[in-house]
């Protein structure tokens, strides 16, 4: 195994506590339809990518109302919540190849130098589509989402970068001490964004300003517990 494919979570052990995916009460959110996934043609197989473990759907619910209470008429969107590990390696892959044709490069041609570049990008934001039961990708225990904001006027709220962007524009604090006009909007979005998350017990990528965590591995490291509850969706 590579290095960079090494995470300081997969050392917590995962105490299944076997609780059921349920369905995301949808109508209380935004979402994307077709799903973002689905549409490139990722398959789910028996659920969808909107669903959760039944605590994580009760924590979603609080942060949407803290979202509420703080403006009113907002929405979290979910950009992807359960993905089993078969589209976890889908988007891998599909993230790889447009990591290569943005580079002008051609896979086939790849030194080993460029490759190696590219998964480690690659490998920034994604999770490996590990089938080891120890170290299962976070989505695919259904405690782990993506999500971001739509404002009272329906229009999805502006975070600096788009969601599975391979850059350091995706880190949380990118806009913290940035110079750019907008930088101070941006940062206060990915804040309030957050603090309703945490509010709600998630905890949140220290990679990724959209992805959030309840009771896998990565929120156990995250919150310093001593084991996680969820593993792998059988
Ligand atoms: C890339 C993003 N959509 C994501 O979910 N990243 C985490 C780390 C994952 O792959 O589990
Ligand atoms: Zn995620």
């Amino acid at each position: 195994m590579i290095n960079y494919q090494i995470r300081p979570y997969h050392q917590i052990l995962i105490v299944e506590c076997g609780e059921p995916l349920v369905e995301i009460p949808l109508e209380l959110f935004s979402w994307e339809s077709p799903h973002p996934y689905a549409r490139l043609g990722a398959a789910y197989g028996e659920y969808s990518p909107y669903f959760l473990r039944q605590s994580v759907v009760n924590c979603l619910i609080k942060a949407q109302s803290y979202l509420e209470s703080l403006r009113p008429r907002w929405r979290i969107q979910i950009f992807d919540a359960y993905r089993p590990v078969a589209v976890q390696q889908f988007m891998v892959d599909y993230s790889f190849a447009m990591a290569v044709e943005e580079r002008g490069l051609i896979e086939a041609e790849l030194t080993p130098q460029q490759r190696q570049e590219i998964w480690q990008a690659v490998y920034e934001i994604w999770a490996v589509p590990s089938l080891d039961e120890k170290t299962p990708p976070p989505h695919s225990t259904g405690a782990a989402v993506d999500v971001t904001l739509v404002d009272d006027g329906g229009q999805v709220v502006n975070m600096g970068s788009p969601i599975d962007e391979l850059s350091e524009r995706s880190h949380p604090d990118y806009y913290a001490n940035s110079k750019e006009p907008a930088a101070p909007e941006y940062h206060a979005h990915r804040q309030l964004l957050c603090d309703v998350m945490l509010k709600a017990s998630f905890q949140r990528n220290p990679k990724e300003w959209w992805h959030f965590c309840y009771g896998d591995q990565m929120w156990a490291w995250l919150s310093n517990q001593p084991t996680a509850i969820y593993g792998r969706v059988p």
